[in-house]
């Protein structure tokens, strides 16, 4: 055991993160995840360890077990991936491909919710792997993606740069601006000046906050949405807000789009078809199908 600090309590210090890589050439690959953590100035700390032996399922879930520290295992096609709970995970958006090219209104109850075209720029601010910003960037909008965890933000842009470099894919990546931010403290950065200019208005807000794990599934039917292993691992490094800190979120997020320039401003919010009202706020209208609900809340 080392005794490096803690990190999974979101209090702001700094990860140190356990790097597995496969073999000694992946020296290229390895700087370059410390200039995006430079660049975008992670409070991240790798440290580096090639792996001596194959990293079995097995050895894997000894690893999670052992180690009091995140790990991220650098593959041997120098994919990044997040070592939680014996399980690897990714943002893997490459796997959304079909998904992304055949999204609209009738395939997506987000887009449904959200209504944006190709002119507005919405702010993800709980961006986790970023799966639901590329559906809504699908539509040519701007995405200002906010993750707080630094580690899922570093996920979130090596896997923008990788993408980056397909060209099917450029024009996409170019809409996503990857943010490493708590949602209020950037909120209260936005100035109002700055975003009621044309330019920076903000249309849409979108809030994918955490929820109890047991919130997914009805409790008498059990109807419901099963967590996937992207939740589950989300689940091992954020929590849920306390009602306090959803109705901060919900209302400076309010407060944002009530200043978008056509006074059209929306909050969306995603919640598992079951569960309770963020904030227990009345929504303005929802949307939603057995395994998901929107509540829009209108500016
Ligand atoms: C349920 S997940 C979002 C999943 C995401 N919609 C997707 O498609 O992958 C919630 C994520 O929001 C992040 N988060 C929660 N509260 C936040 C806040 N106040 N500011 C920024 N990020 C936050 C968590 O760290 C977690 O990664």
């Amino acid at each position: 055991m080392t005794d490096v600090p803690q990190t999974y309590d979101e209090t702001g210090a700094v990860v140190h993160c356990k790097l597995f890589c496969v073999n000694d050439s992946q020296q290229a690959q390895v700087e370059r995840l410390q200039s995006l953590i430079a660049e975008h100035t992670l409070p991240i700390i790798l440290d580096i360890e090639v792996a001596t032996e194959r990293l079995t399922q097995k050895r894997r879930q000894q690893l999670s077990q052992a180690s009091t520290q995140p790990i991220l295992l650098l593959d041997d096609k120098d994919k990044l991936s997040w070592l939680s709970d014996g399980l690897s995970v990714a943002p893997e958006w490459d796997k959304l491909q079909r998904r992304v090219v055949s999204a609209g209104r009738k395939s997506e109850l987000l887009l449904q919710a959200v209504k944006i075209t190709s002119d507005s720029h919405v702010i993800d601010a709980t961006a986790g792997f970023g799966h639901d910003s590329l559906i809504l960037a699908s539509t040519g909008a701007q995405v200002t993606m906010l993750e707080q965890q630094p580690l899922m933000a570093l996920l979130l842009l090596v896997e923008q740069q990788r993408m980056s470099a397909l060209p099917n894919w450029q024009k996409l990546m170019s809409r996503l601006q990857i943010i490493n931010a708590d949602a209020l403290s950037y909120f209260a950065s936005l100035k109002a000046d700055d975003i009621s200019n044309d330019g920076n208005a903000v249309d849409v807000v979108y809030l994918d906050p955490m929820f109890p794990e047991d919130s997914y599934q009805d409790n008498k039917t059990g109807k419901g949405a099963k967590v996937g292993k992207h939740m589950q691992a989300l689940h091992q490094l954020a929590h849920p807000p306390t009602l306090d800190e959803e109705r901060q979120l919900l209302n400076s997020a309010k407060a944002i789009v009530s200043r978008s320039a056509q006074g059209q401003g929306r909050v969306i919010v995603k919640r598992p078809q079951f569960a309770p009202l963020l904030a227990d706020e009345p929504a303005s209208e929802s949307w939603h199908n057995e395994a998901v609900r929107f509540d829009g809340y209108f500016a």
